[in-house]
């Protein structure tokens, strides 16, 4: 646990990012403690990456302010504690996967040993392994661990294990969880909820460039298991369904009405109590996506879409 920390390590006030037309992130505001392990859930092109970005000192905010360890991202004293790994990585193909380590170690003050760079992440086999003959699995242990090689403070991973089989995600997701349990603070981002949910306590979700919802795992994890409640009803009595209880939004999909529900089993219940006319009555899952967009939009039922 983070308990009570005095600066955050990660901080972004009111932070507006575009590339042209494109909004990537609308007046942000976050902060990470330290030895906190935050993921940032959002479905693609939700602004993920350029936040880590700007962290990163990569891009510049067009609004706002975005500081590291208390600093401007793009001072080399602020990005000494940091240690990151992009989506895509290239290696030397050529170096053995023990002399990567070693050029990367050379960078640093107190670099973490060869051997336990190996360790923790499964690789000490792989050692004398040239990087251009492993597996995508593999190269991507490699990435993350190089990340971790300075013993940074502040860890910044962008969807570490897309694409990788089961046995790879767990050693990886154990590897990270170790180091954050020596005290470091981890930002990790997923569209995987499984992901999130294996390494993160506190979960912040980004739609459409902003925060939908900033909140602990099993918070989270609550609004993702939304459902939708699917009825035909007669125009006018939408705004008495908006009105029962447990409804979190509703909206107009072709004929039908579409409930958002976080226990559908609550408004199923209501509504026939309700005595409101209603047919073909229907409950699905809802997405990610829905399920967060509706409950941070206000559940506005003036609204049907
Ligand atoms: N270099 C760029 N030029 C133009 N538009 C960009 C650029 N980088 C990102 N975008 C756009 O900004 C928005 C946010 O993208 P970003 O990559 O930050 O999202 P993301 O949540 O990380 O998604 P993904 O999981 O696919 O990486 C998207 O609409 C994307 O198309």
């Amino acid at each position: 646990m983070s308990g009570v920390s005095p600066a955050p390590l990660v901080a972004l006030d009111r932070v507006t990012r575009r590339y042209g037309d494109v909004t990537a992130l609308d007046d942000v505001s976050l902060t990470v403690g330290e030895g906190e392990m935050v993921g940032l859930l959002g479905p693609n092109g939700a602004g993920k990456s350029t936040l880590l970005s700007l962290v990163q000192g990569l891009r510049r905010p067009d609004s706002g302010t975005v500081r590291l360890c208390g600093l401007d991202p793009r001072d080399p004293a602020a990005r000494v504690g940091l240690g990151s790994t992009p989506q895509e990585t290239g290696l030397p193909a050529t170096l053995r996967v023990g002399e990567v380590v070693d050029l990367v170690a050379g960078h640093y003050r107190d670099p973490m040993p060869r051997g336990e760079v190996l360790e923790r992440f499964g690789l000490t086999d792989l050692a004398r392994r040239q990087t251009g003959g492993l597996s995508g699995g593999q190269r991507r242990r490699l990435a993350v661990a190089l990340s971790l090689v300075g013993r940074p403070r502040v860890v910044l991973l962008d969807e570490p294990t897309t694409g990788l089989d089961v046995e790879a995600r767990h050693t990886l997701w154990q590897a990270l969880r170790d180091y954050q349990a020596g005290g470091a603070t981890v930002v990790v981002t997923s569209h995987y909820l499984e992901e999130i949910e294996a390494l993160a306590r506190r979960v912040v979700v980004i739609g459409a460039g902003r925060v939908l919802a900033d909140d602990d795992l099993t918070a989270v994890l609550a609004m993702a298991a939304a459902r939708r409640v699917l009825l035909e009803v007669p125009t006018e009595h939408e705004a008495a369904l908006a009105a029962l209880p447990g409804v979190l939004d509703v909206r107009r999909e072709d004929r039908r009405t579409v409930l958002l529900a976080g226990d559908a089993d609550e408004v199923v219940r209501a509504l026939v109590r309700s005595g409101l006319p209603f047919r073909d009555l229907e409950v699905r899952g809802a997405s990610l996506e829905e399920a967060f967009l509706a409950l941070t939009s206000g559940a506005d039922p003036e609204e049907p879409r």
